[in-house]
């Protein structure tokens, strides 16, 4: 479960002075539900995302992650959250299977239950053909595999995905989609930013469109749909980004 709390953040640049990268944005993300953040860039989509995951604190508002404060209680939120950013980094020299390992290792997780938890990751994310090469030698889609294997290898309650398919081919993308799937339906929390209009459409229970810091939208393709009169989601987020839909609302 996830609770975002009219959440603004401020940041001050020298030359454009005061930038509102977020402001007053809420929603609730339930167990079992995926929440697809969909935004141009500069949106602040990566922004909230960070201050989800307990690397940034808001100028304002508060979030809850799995029933931990992030600004109170940023141990207990790190322990639940599953984080993929775009800069996620990887040992070169170790292979897919010493990585998990690795980073298995900072948890209390016993070793035949992490042996097992890697095998079962290796299988759903189909990374049995490339576990035993050293990450220098992967590819694009390989690497980012491995990425996110790291960030679940505690098998978090939450997972904070920021552009997972970014960049990848269909087939790469497609294991990502259904990992994401797979555990939705092992009941987690799923929170993830993208620019791919049909993969929010396929993936997301609900989705907010989140514009200059701000959220123009949030619902389900269904809700979406009949608050704009549009029959797709390209033409549902152009009708909010274009400024059709006046003030402000969400669902
Ligand atoms: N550390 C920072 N200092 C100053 N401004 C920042 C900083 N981080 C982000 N911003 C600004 O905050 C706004 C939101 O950026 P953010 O990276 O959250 O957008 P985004 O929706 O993730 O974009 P993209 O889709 O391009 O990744 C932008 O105007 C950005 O320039």
């Amino acid at each position: 479960m996830l609770v975002v709390n009219q959440v603004s953040k401020q940041f001050h640049d020298k030359k454009k002075g005061a930038i509102d990268a977020l402001k007053s944005v809420s929603f609730e993300v339930n167990q079992g539900e995926i929440f697809g953040l969909l935004g141009p860039n500069g949106a602040g989509k990566t922004t909230l995302l960070r201050i989800m995951a307990t690397i940034m604190q808001p100028t304002a508002g508060t979030i809850q992650v799995n029933g931990y404060d992030v600004a109170t209680q940023a141990a207990g939120v790190r322990r639940s959250i599953g984080f993929l950013s775009g800069n996620t980094r990887l040992y070169k020299k170790l292979t897919p299977v010493e990585t998990l390992r690795f980073f298995g290792s900072f948890y209390d997780i016993p070793k035949n239950v992490l042996e097992e938890r890697i095998e079962a990751i290796l299988t759903s994310l189909d990374m049995h053909e490339f576990k035993d090469r050293i990450v220098e030698k992967l590819s694009t889609g390989q690497v980012q595999k491995t990425s996110i294997a790291r960030c679940m290898i505690h098998d978090p309650a939450v997972y904070i995905l920021d552009e997972p398919t970014l960049g990848l081919d269909i087939l790469t993308s497609r294991t990502i989609i259904d990992f994401i799937k797979q555990e939705k339906a092992a009941g987690k929390t799923i929170i993830f930013s993208t620019h791919y209009m049909e993969e929010a459409d396929s993936l997301c229970d609900r989705i907010a469109l989140i514009h200059q810091g701000a959220i123009v939208q949030a619902g389900s393709l269904e809700e979406l749909k009949a608050a704009t009169g549009k029959t797709n989601i390209r033409d549902i987020f152009l009708w909010y980004i274009d400024g059709g839909a006046g003030d402000s609302h969400a669902l």
